[in-house]
């Protein structure tokens, strides 16, 4: 029986309702952007992956799906470097930014993660195994998430009051993260923070503490502080804190706070690739690494960063963007066949109330997706939400995630928080 080889790639940009959620350099526009990528094989099998869609991203998905007619969905070798060449070729290896917060010094991985998951996919539906099983075997029927806390304007200013309304209080914090649990079962919380002076916010995760007494809580300010302040903040929430996030820029600011508090430092800003972990290791910058396979190249390198995580005695999370269900699958599959992975998850999943997949397959209980176990992701496109969230893409104006530049339109004196307390 001859194998099957790839017959054709479709990117297709989509737009989705996104609330005004305030971080570090900005806010959140009001659509957030996400690329479907469909993979399909002469043999009538069809791959899905989901990534960002920044323009330039878009530009360099559209050089690689070009090139990957007649590619073996099988050779994930072959496939990242098909995916260096092509990058080498049209951008000369260019480095990738993802709204004002994430920077990589190539853009191979986040290119080739997408094409890689639907690789997977693909090998799965032939196979008749889910993904999971793909990367090792689950190790877990069902992955935890947190819920993804942020401090919130009301609505977009100009449109009527979102259904989460706001939050910028200790209070409105608490009301937040109890929607969160009552409406998703959710068994710890983060926080996002850099948005309000330390103070307030660590009074917000106190709160969150007395509310929520048995909940392991996060606070992620996406280094908005200095190491003095991170250390301080760190001597306030010992105890209360399972991990803080980011709290100052680099691998060595991390470092230096590091060296002065015994609260786990967590990390998805110094360390998102492989060349980022020697530094980091010999310097004890952080104690848990947040994985996350949009960014780190696709699922099995994030399984190998899963591998070196333990090899070394660091702690592992998921990190997340804003994002739609065929990523949710892969996070899921991943999660599960990852064994060290111990900390529950970060979604941004139910913030958003659109999506490109059938309904129902992947729902929360508990906090907790469970596995799919039908073949590949176990996820299938609904073709007529595709289309409305393509048109709403090519209708909203937005092209890339601008966080600073939104705020900015709204705050015109606005400047990112970046190490500002
Ligand atoms: O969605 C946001 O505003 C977050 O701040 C996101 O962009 C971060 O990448 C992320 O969630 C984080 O953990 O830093
Ligand atoms: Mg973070």
């Amino acid at each position: 029986m001859s194998r099957s080889r790839i017959s054709r790639v479709v990117v297709t940009p989509v737009a989705f309702g996104d609330p005004p959620l305030l971080n570090v350099v900005g806010v959140h526009q009001p659509y957030a952007l996400r690329a479907i990528v469909e993979v399909h094989t002469d043999s009538g099998l069809l791959g899905l992956g989901e990534t960002y869609a920044d323009e330039a991203h878009l530009g360099r998905l559209d050089a690689v799906a070009a090139a990957l007619p007649g590619h073996d969905p099988y050779d994930l070798n072959g496939l990242r470097r098909l995916v260096t060449e092509v990058l080498g070729r049209e951008t000369g290896g260019a480095s990738a930014s993802f709204g004002g917060m994430l920077d990589v010094s190539s853009a191979v991985d986040t290119v080739h993660s997408p094409f890689e998951v639907a690789c997977l996919d693909l090998q799965g539906r032939e196979a008749g195994v889910p993904v999971s099983d793909l990367l090792g075997g689950a190790v877990r029927e069902r992955v935890p998430f947190s819920g993804y806390l942020f401090y919130k304007w009301a609505g977009h200013p100009g449109h009527a009051d979102d259904a989460w309304g706001e939050a910028l209080t200790p209070d409105q914090v608490v009301d937040q993260a109890r929607r969160m649990v009552d409406g998703w079962g959710f068994g710890s919380l983060k926080l996002k923070g850099g948005v309000l002076p330390p103070d307030e916010e660590c009074a917000a995760i106190e709160a969150l503490r007395d509310a929520f007494p048995d909940l392991p809580l996060r606070l992620d300010p996406n280094g908005a502080w200095t190491v003095d302040t991170s250390v301080k903040v760190a001597d306030r929430l010992a105890g209360v804190v399972e991990y803080l996030e980011d709290p100052t820029p680099g691998i060595e600011g991390m470092a230096a706070v590091s060296a002065r508090t015994d609260v786990p430092l967590a990390t998805n800003m110094c360390v998102i690739a492989m060349e980022h972990l020697p530094p980091a290791i010999a310097q004890g910058a952080v104690q848990v690494v947040l994985s996350d396979h949009h960014l780190w190249g696709g699922l099995r390198k994030s399984a190998l960063l899963g591998g070196i995580t333990e090899v070394w005695g660091m702690g592992l999370s998921m990190h997340s963007n804003s994002h739609l269900g065929v990523s949710l699958a892969a996070m899921v599959h991943l999660a599960a066949a990852t064994p060290n992975l111990t900390y529950a998850c970060d979604t941004h999943y139910p913030w958003k109330t659109e999506d490109v997949i059938a309904p129902d397959v992947l729902s929360f209980e508990s906090g907790s997706v469970a596995v799919p176990t039908a073949s590949g992701l176990g996820v299938e496109l609904d073709r007529d939400a595709l289309g409305a969230l393509h048109e709403q893409y090519l209708g909203c104006g937005v092209r890339r995630r601008e966080d600073t530049a939104y705020m900015r339109s709204i705050r015109p004196d606005f400047s990112p928080h970046t190490s500002r307390w």
